[in-house]
């Protein structure tokens, strides 16, 4: 299985290479995320959740995987850790933000990023809520951009969480709203947009916990909260697509038809798994060429550069 490689694997600057790629295929001790033995309902069926997910979706041949964040990601970190540091050695593990990179690196693991490695395996990722067509909405967390963009990249998209996230309509037990990543010049129009012509008039700028002022993402923006009511809810591609396209807005917590499959943990040590629909049937700019076979045994060929072939009929 060759090892998987990156877009520029050996940097211009000859002293400076990036740490991780000169460190793939040497096993190293892996150290699990996990220390608490102890786990509380609640964490015992996160943990259920992302174990059964991992065994079921980390294929041996697989070697570029994507690790989300959230409260059930450590989880997921913790299962690939015990697949051991030979399984491991030649993987690269991207990360969609400050948390999942930390814990990349502190269990040992090899990281990347999706500028190297913009083609993903497998991504692994929780969420505020899961919707029974697997819409969900994501941005508890700020971290939802880069978590769009590694969903995007991967071959197979996969949510994991706990029981309580697992809903009928999105919005129901998450009340604080759609998350919506904003360039921070931008937000108080942006706010403006979605009170007076998106019908969200409690749509608020996040602030943060222990500290003044707003929450800023890891990439430098502003968070606004945008809560919307069940029947708005409940077809989240259209308020997802209105939002987006206002100027100054980075990318909107409500992903459509992105997942393959989502696991819950059940309270009672079961696991409920759902599979999705991941493909629109609308395939933009992705075929090469096309061939049409004609009444008079001719083919026309359009190729994606704007070509049109005829090839002639078969004697
Ligand atoms: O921005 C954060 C992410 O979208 C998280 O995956 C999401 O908020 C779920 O996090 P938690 O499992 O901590 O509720």
């Amino acid at each position: 299985m060759p090892l998987p490689t990156p877009l520029s694997p050996v940097s211009p600057i000859s002293k400076v290479r990036p740490v991780v790629l000169s460190r793939i295929g040497q096993p190293t001790k892996l150290i699990s995320p996990i220390t608490d033995l102890n786990l509380s309902v609640l964490e015992k069926s996160k943990q259920l959740a992302a174990w059964t997910a991992v065994d079921q979706h980390v294929k041996p041949e697989h070697r570029v995987i994507g690790i989300g964040s959230g409260s059930t990601v450590p989880y997921v970190v913790e299962r690939i850790v015990q697949l051991g540091a030979e399984a491991n050695a030649e993987r690269v593990f991207i990360p969609t933000g400050f948390q999942s990179k930390q814990l990349i690196v502190s269990s040992g693991l090899n990281l990347g990023d999706v500028d190297q490695f913009p083609t993903i395996d497998v991504t692994l990722d929780g969420a505020d809520e899961v919707d029974r067509e697997l819409n969900c909405i994501k941005g508890g967390g700020a971290c939802h951009l880069r978590e769009k963009v590694l969903a995007e990249a991967a071959n197979t998209f996969i949510l994991v969480a706990d029981y309580r996230k697992n809903v009928e309509f999105l919005g129901t037990n998450f009340a604080s709203g759609i998350p919506i990543e904003v360039v921070p010049f931008a937000y108080a129009k942006v706010l403006q947009n979605l009170h007076h012509h998106l019908g969200c008039p409690q749509a608020s700028l996040r602030m943060a916990v222990k500290k003044a002022g707003p929450v800023v993402s890891d990439n430098g923006n502003f968070i606004i909260d945008a809560p919307y009511d069940q029947e708005t809810m409940k077809t989240p591609y259209t308020i997802m697509a209105q939002i987006k396209m206002l100027t100054g807005v980075v990318e909107v917590g409500v992903f459509c038809h992105m997942a393959r499959a989502a696991y819950f943990g059940n309270a009672d040590g079961t696991i409920k798994m759902l599979t999705g629909v991941v493909e629109v049937g609308v395939f933009c700019h992705m075929a090469r060429a096309a061939y049409f076979g004609n009444a008079d045994g001719t083919v026309t060929i359009k190729w994606n550069d704007g070509r049109v072939e005829e090839v002639a009929a078969q004697a």
